[in-house]
């Protein structure tokens, strides 16, 4: 046999066994095929008809099979309740260790370097900093996309449609950077100027326009290098050889190096701020780099330490910034163009939003981000919920068995990597088998007897739950019912995302300026396709709108 022995009584493809690629072949052919990679292990579980079965992908582990477990309320229990026995995987540090080896994304939860980064970069979580400083950098961007949209539309006379994720990406970043930098990064401010020089559009007909390029800020290009290695590293064969290719053309140490001066040099502002004013007085609330910087100051003024090899050294920091401009951008900008699809193939949905945004900032002018934020808005809610569930941004979380561990009623050996599908079979496939309750963890089924619940997805019988039905998030009082259905788009526990409050408030944010100012026609079949490929996360690869001004509110 060429891969690792099989665990016994869980379920896998024989013929893997005696391929010396295990079932990656099959994972690469289905990739090439259709672009998507998180549902091939859907599609195994769905296959093998069981929530937990086992595959052979050597990038994974040479030495152990890898789980899949697609039940989630087992998922639940594992990310929240056994922490102890499962952590995050090692595969996650070897790709996200050749573009950030000291991020905590990759590291494990007991990593001392964990604790401390933590520590520094949880008050970007703080509700002072989300309410004060990223709800407004947040606002200052959705504002400047719905300007450039504005300028698009008046381009092509509101009469051509255009793709948007690319719009979306710059603006997503453009927002994540101000939070944690405080500076401008200039990408939506270089699309927008792009529109003022000649031949703006590249080329239109059959009913849409596409603009011409952009000459971006360097950062940007830097960025894509390192996202398009991270990419590769992550879905090839091997990431070691994708390792060495990078590393030994020198595409790798260029884009590097320059991250470091530029991210480097951002850092070092920071800091010099912080001790010109002794650290003491609440000087930098602009943005995340000036509120880790003070708390960093703080921690080693107090305990004396010297900064420079900790979680504060300089290397450390760059790392954790680029791991949250990387995870922070990417995300939101695939589940809004997510939004904004659903929104333009949901005339009905988009209406009703509309009219209760109008409801709520009954003003003529644009309410701000401030307001947007602190507003009760159900329907709102409502969406995003929807848009999260429907979109699988981040369908699978990557742990690692610690120790032996029983997962529903089998024993997976220490070291054994994890493969939880969290937007699988178990919410979208009803007729999987039922788990019966002997089968599960002591955790889960003491907290399914705590609470009492049906924790199964419930959608009303006549709803199918592929269809797009924000009213299923609405209770009969016409709140937001957060926990209508059962869901993990974020993952959960202490290794779940990081970004989860910021992601909802630029959600919130991004999509009620758009709704405000635009209305978004329902565009013809060709236009509102509904592929996607992944990457980091789920991206549709058709994302056309076609923005009409609201007049008096733009
Ligand atoms: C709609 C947008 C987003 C979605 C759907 C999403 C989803 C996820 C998922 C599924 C995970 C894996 C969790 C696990 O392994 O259990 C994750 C991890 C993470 N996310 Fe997000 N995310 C989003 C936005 C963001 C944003 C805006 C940030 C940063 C500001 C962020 C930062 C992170 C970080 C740092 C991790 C790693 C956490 C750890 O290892 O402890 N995410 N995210």
């Amino acid at each position: 046999h060429l891969v690792p022995k099989p665990i016994s009584g869980i379920p896998y493809n024989t013929l893997a066994r005696y391929m010396p690629w295990g079932d990656l072949i099959t994972l690469g052919i289905h990739n090439w095929l259709t672009g998507g990679v998180f549902d091939w292990f859907s599609l195994q579980c769905l296959k093998h008809r069981s929530p937990l079965i086992q595959v052979f992908i050597p990038s994974f582990s040479t030495t152990h099979p890898t789980v899949v477990l697609a039940e989630l309320r087992e998922i639940e229990d594992i990310v929240t309740r056994r922490a102890v026995e499962v952590d995050r995987a090692d595969t996650m540090h070897i790709w996200f260790g050749i573009v950030a080896p000291r991020a905590t994304i990759g590291m494990k939860s007991e990593d001392r370097s964990f604790k401390e980064q933590r520590r520094l970069w949880n008050v970007v979580l703080s509700p002072r900093f989300l309410e004060d400083v990223a709800v407004e950098r947040f606002g200052e961007v959705a504002v400047k996309l719905a300007d450039l949209w504005k300028k698009k539309s008046n381009i092509v006379q509101e009469e051509l449609a255009f793709q948007v994720q690319d719009d979306m990406r710059i603006a997503t970043l453009d927002g994540i950077w101000k939070m944690n930098v405080g500076s401008e990064l200039g990408l939506l401010n270089a699309k927008l100027e792009r529109l003022e020089q000649p031949k703006a559009v590249r080329k239109s007909g059959n009913g849409k326009a596409v603009f011409s390029n952009t000459v971006m800020p360097e950062f940007y290009s830097i960025l894509g290098t390192l996202l398009m290695v991270l990419d590769w590293v992550m879905q090839g064969i091997s990431p070691r050889m994708y390792t060495w290719f990078f590393n030994t053309t020198g595409i790798l140490a260029r884009a590097a190096k320059r991250k470091d001066e530029v991210l480097k040099r951002c850092i070092a502002i920071s800091r010099e701020r912080v001790h010109q004013n002794s650290g003491s007085e609440p000087i930098d609330t602009t943005c995340a780099l000036g509120e880790v910087m003070r708390k960093d100051f703080s921690l080693n003024s107090k305990a004396s330490e010297a900064a420079s090899n900790g979680a504060s050294g300089d290397d450390a920091l760059t790392d954790e910034l680029l791991e949250l401009l990387i995870t922070g951008h990417e995300t939101t900008a695939s589940s809004i163009s997510w939004a904004l699809k659903f929104l333009t193939d949901h005339p009905e949905v988009q209406s009703r939003l509309r009219t209760s945004l109008y409801a709520a900032f009954p003003n003529s002018t644009l309410p701000t981000a401030k307001d947007i934020y602190t507003t009760p808005l159900s329907y709102l809610d409502a969406v995003i919920a929807e848009t999260l569930r429907l979109s699988l941004t981040g369908p699978i979380s990557f742990r690692q068995t610690l120790v032996q561990c029983d997962i529903l009623g089998h024993t997976v050996p220490a070291g054994t990597p994890l493969v939880l599908v969290t937007a699988g079979p178990s919410y979208d496939s009803p007729d999987m088998p039922f788990v019966p309750e002997y089968l599960r963890s002591k955790t889960s089924q003491a907290t399914y007897l705590r609470k009492h619940t049906q924790t199964y997805p419930i959608a009303p019988a006549t709803d199918s739950l592929h269809a797009f039905n924000p009213a299923r998030w609405i209770r009969e009082d016409g709140t937001f019912a957060p926990d209508a259905v059962h869901m993990l788009p974020f993952s959960a526990g202490p290794r779940g995302c990081f970004g989860k409050k910021i992601a909802l408030l630029e959600m919130r944010i991004m999509l009620a300026v758009l709704m405000m100012r635009f209305e978004f026609p329902r565009l013809r079949k060709g236009l509102s396709g509904y592929g996607a490929v992944d990457g980091l996360t789920r991206r549709p690869t058709c994302c056309y709108v076609q923005p009409k001004t609201i007049g008096t509110r733009a």
